[in-house]
């Protein structure tokens, strides 16, 4: 990948109507599960994003067809749970733990050897967490000293388990759902916190029989998948920059359009709201079995809180923007019990504390968390060390900067959000 950087500068108040782009949890998961169901399934709001796409390209290698007839749809033409093909090629899943993570689950329980190969960053993350829990299912899976390339061993017989995840996890908790449909007997899965459910919701809306409630989810192997039309929403990850943003700015107004609002994802509006900002929902409505609205947010002056610990998992991918909020509050912020954010596309809390103190920020590292001082925020350097959360982070933060924010290595912005800059440029960054 080319390298590109970003200078973001300070300008003034931020306005307009915003559409971020389709949820990439629900986008990887349409994929997985049309490509399994029998018959049809056609994707609207898709994510055009590099993480979403390599899952399209593996289900493509693996004898799936799916056509493009717009940009963000889909059609996939499912070839049922056990019309998968094997293929000797690697199956490179770029930058997305999601897609790596819940294919090993899915692939276990095929017939056929796979191997699955991410880039650089996706290489460093832990894949234990789910090939261990699904060796107890029978699954066979090497790693790399816990490491991808993950070589899942095909013609195994699985079998249900009852599993309590050691860490809360909506992607092990998905691997381990996937691969049950293939199992013998019951498939249960027990969280230490509720993580993101649309795996079980998806799987309901395919036909899958599921019991599910926050915290838990139990199904049996062996049933069909039956093609359904997903309706992906906007993803609230993507809209978080922009809350964030028009919070910081005086002046500024934004409306963000059919945003996603699964009660799992939106611990940032909670967390802002603590902070004292201004988040409005309109127009609350339910689309693909999916709560959605659309979000209003104006300039508040935040103040900082000590977050609390049940917010983490609901929060999970926007904290480097949380941190970029409690830099720019009154008072001190401080965050603990996340210390699954040092597993991501980079260490989020080095990456973060790095980066602040760059702009000359006050910020103290815990394990599992940091103390920001928050107040005035400086110009300078940072790198984003391929992290797209962390670049399109501080490119929020150069919008209250005293100079100018120079952020090294954001082409990985793609992965989850390739039209940032369009659309922030479009309501008021000066990004370039
Ligand atoms: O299941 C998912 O789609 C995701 C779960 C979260 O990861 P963990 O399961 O590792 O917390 C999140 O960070 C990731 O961006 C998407
Ligand atoms: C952690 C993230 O994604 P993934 O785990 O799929 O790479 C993210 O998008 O912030």
């Amino acid at each position: 990948m080319t390298r590109l950087d970003w200078t973001s500068q300070p300008g003034g108040a931020l306005h307009g109507s915003v559409r971020v782009p389709g949820d990439k949890s629900v986008s990887h998961r349409s994929l997985m599960l049309g490509a399994l169901a029998d018959g049809t399934s056609r994707i609207r709001g898709f994510l055009e994003g590099e993480d979403t796409r390599a899952t399209a390209a593996v289900l493509q290698q693996l004898g799936v067809r799916i056509d493009t007839p717009a940009d963000g749809e889909r059609v996939v033409h499912g070839v049922g749970l056990h019309g998968l093909r094997g293929t000797t090629q690697q199956l490179d899943c770029g930058n997305a733990g999601t897609g790596m993570r819940l294919l090993a689950g899915l692939l276990a329980g095929q017939a056929f050897d796979s191997m699955l190969v991410g880039d650089e960053s996706l290489s460093k993350r832990p894949m234990r967490r789910v090939t261990d829990p699904l060796a107890l299912m029978g699954a066979r899976i090497d790693t790399q000293d816990g490491l991808p390339p993950l070589v899942v061993r095909g013609g195994q017989v699985l079998h249900g388990i009852s599993y309590t995840l050691p860490v809360a996890s909506a992607q092990v908790k998905s691997a381990l759902l996937l691969a049950g449909l293939y199992a013998d007997g019951e498939t249960e899965v027990i969280e230490p916190h509720p993580t993101r459910d649309y795996t079980e919701r998806m799987l309901a809306a395919f036909g899958w029989p599921i019991d599910f409630a926050p915290g838990r989810a139990k199904l049996t192997g062996r049933h069909a998948l039956h093609a359904t039309d997903v309706d992906v929403p906007a993803d609230f990850s993507s809209a978080a920059f922009f809350l964030v943003a028009a919070s910081i700015v005086p002046g500024s107004e934004l409306r963000l359009p059919a945003v996603g609002l699964n009660p799992r994802r939106t611990g940032l509006l909670h967390a802002l709201r603590l902070m004292g900002a201004d988040i409005r929902i309109e127009n609350e409505r339910e689309s693909g079995g999916e709560p959605v609205g659309d979000l209003l947010v104006r300039h508040a002056p935040l103040h900082g809180i000590e977050l609390p610990e049940a917010l983490v998992p609901d929060m999970i991918d926007e904290f480097p923007v949380l941190f970029v909020a409690a830099a720019a509050a009154k008072g001190r912020t401080v965050v603990r019990g996340a210390a699954e954010l040092r597993v991501k596309e980079s260490d989020r809390i080095a990456t973060m504390a790095r980066g602040l103190r760059a702009l000359g920020v006050a910020i103290e590292e815990a394990p599992d968390g940091a103390t920001i001082d928050g107040g005035a925020i400086g110009g300078g350097s940072i790198d984003s060390h391929g992290d797209h959360r962390i670049a399109m982070s501080f490119a929020v933060a150069g919008l209250v900067a005293s100079g100018m924010v120079h952020i090294g290595d954001c082409a990985n912005v793609a992965t989850s959000f390739p039209r940032f800059l369009e659309l922030a440029n479009g309501c008021g960054f000066r990004l370039a």
